[in-house]
Order: C-alpha cells, then structure tokens, then sequence
C-alpha cells in the first residue's frame, strides 16, 4: 500500500511510527514547509502542494488539521486519491463540506472520517436510522488541553482551582470555535443528529489528567451513555492517543478483507 501523509506533528508521528512497525513506509509527506524529519520519516519525499504528489497513491492521510483538510483535501480527492482525516471539525463549514463531496464525486474517491478521541459512534449511527432525540456531547480536559483555545480568554487557565465549563452550545459553533479541540464534537454531531442539534459543553478542570468525552443520547433506540479516559498523546497534551490510534485503525480497514 503506497500511502502520504498530510502533516507531521503529535498525530501523524505516532501514525507514521505505527505503520512502520506494520512494514509500510510511508512515500510522502504532504507538509505546510519542508524540514529535516527524522527516523524512518528522514528519506521520505515531502511536498508541500498536493499537485506534486508522486503518482501510484492508494491512500492519503490527513493528519494536519482543518487547514491542513481545506488546504488540500478537495485536490487529492479530484485527482482520486482516497483520503483518510481526523479533521473532523473542518466539515462544520459547509462550504468546505461541499466542496469535498464535489471532489470525491468528480474524482471517484471517497473520505473516510476516523472515528478519533471518541468512541460509539457506531451506536449513534444505527440509533438514527429509528430516530435521535437528543444527543448532547460533553469534553473535559485539564487546562494544559485548553491552552491554545478560546479557553484561554474566558477562563484563567494556569490559576483554575476547580473546574469550569468555557463553553456551552452546538456542535457547528464549538467545531469552528476550536478547531484543535472539538473534533469529537463534530464526529458525534455527524454520526448522530447534525452540528446544528448536538449540544456541547466544553470544561477545563485542573483536577483530572486525561482527556474525558461523554456522550449521552436518546431516541427510539432507547438511551446510552458513554464515557472514555483518554490518555494525552506525550508530544501534545491536547490530542489523545485514541485519536492516533484511530488513524492507524482507519487505515487498517482500508486494508483489510472483513471490515468492522
Ligand atoms: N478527531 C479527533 O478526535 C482529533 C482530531 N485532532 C485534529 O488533528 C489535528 C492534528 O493534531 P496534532 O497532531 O496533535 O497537532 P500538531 O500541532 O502536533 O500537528 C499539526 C501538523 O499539521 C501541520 N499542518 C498545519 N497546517 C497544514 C497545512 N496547511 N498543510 C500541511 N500541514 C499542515 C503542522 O505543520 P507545521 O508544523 O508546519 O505547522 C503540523 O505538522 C488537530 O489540529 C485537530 O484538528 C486532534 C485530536 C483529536
Ligand atoms: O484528542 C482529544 O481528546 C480531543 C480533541 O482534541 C478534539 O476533539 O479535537
């Protein structure tokens, strides 16, 4: 599998290291500059327009964030190269949105969304077809995970004594809002109800060390809750493993012949 990878920070590190001890090297880094990577990455081929691409790609993985995924997502999907992103928020603007569906149908590519820091989306996903109620989203990190966001201006983040709710809304504001941190808000607004019907709550709190998302949701289903502690990636407090982890996993369904 010949794959390139948009980014090299905390996520696609942590990819790219994984896929090597998988025996796939990735062929090329799709990067904002060029720079000396090191390890396996050192003699990789680095871009910095999707246009030069080498050709033969099976896979592109999106691990540079929303302006990473609107930077170059629309060119690899046209030319139709599959994309994997963990990008989630970026679908928020619709006309981001749009124009990567225009693409992927004019290339005949498809984008695949890791599920990222978050889990059962698969329940929210089925729980729709019979129909959705409510779904509210709630993430808790501790200040270091806020630093960055508008957290910073709403709340003294390095003097917080207990915790504190930043944020209270939809999915669509809190996607745009915080772009490095409201993937999963977005990954649950797009498996369940929508950005603009999924409530989220958003809160720093000095007193926890990994980062905490629940969901809880109703419908015809019947309802659930689900609650994950996710340890932060070591290169950047804000990111969870999981979210890395799901790129790998992502990529490794692209592969495999049964799919889950
Ligand atoms: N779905 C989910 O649950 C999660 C999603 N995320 C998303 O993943 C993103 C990456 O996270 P993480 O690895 O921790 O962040 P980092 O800041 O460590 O890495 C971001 C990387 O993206 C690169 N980049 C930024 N813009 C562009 C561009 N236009 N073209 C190419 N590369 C670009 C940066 O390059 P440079 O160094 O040159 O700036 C850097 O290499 C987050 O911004 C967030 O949006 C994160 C966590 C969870
Ligand atoms: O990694 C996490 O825990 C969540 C995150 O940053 C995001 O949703 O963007």
């Amino acid at each position: 599998m010949k794959i390139g990878l948009i980014g090299h920070g905390a996520i696609a590190g942590y990819v790219s290291a994984q896929l090597g001890s998988r025996g796939i090297r990735p062929a090329v880094f799709l990067m904002r500059t060029r720079r000396a990577l090191d390890g396996q990455d050192a003699d990789a081929m680095q871009v910095t327009e999707a246009r030069d691409l080498p050709e033969g790609l099976d896979l592109m993985v999106d691990c540079a964030g929303h302006a990473g995924l609107a930077a170059h997502g629309p060119a690899i999907l046209a030319a139709g190269i599959d994309l994997v992103s963990v990008s989630l928020g970026a679908l928020a603007d619709r006309d981001l949105h749009d124009r990567l569906e225009d693409a992927a149908q004019q290339g005949g590519a498809r984008l695949h969304l890791a599920s990222g820091a978050i889990g059962a989306l698969d329940c929210l996903q089925a729980a729709r077809i019979g129909g959705l109620d409510e779904v509210t989203y709630i993430g808790r990190k501790p200040p270091a995970g806020w630093k960055g966001s508008p957290a910073e201006t709403a709340l003294d983040l390095d003097g917080l004594t207990k915790a504190a709710e930043h944020f209270a809304g939809d999915a669509r504001r809190a996607a745009t809002e915080y772009p490095k941190n409201a993937n999963v808000a977005a990954a649950v607004a797009l498996a369940g109800t929508g950005f603009d019907a999924t409530q989220v709550r958003l809160i720093a709190d000095p007193g926890i060390s990994a980062n905490i998302h629940e969901i809880h949701a109703s419908g015809a289903f019947g309802r659930f809750s689900f609650r994950i502690e996710g340890t932060p990636l070591p290169d950047s407090p804000r990111s969870s493993a999981l979210a890395a982890m799901s790129v790998v996993a992502a990529i490794e369904r692209q592969r495999a012949t049964i799919v889950i």
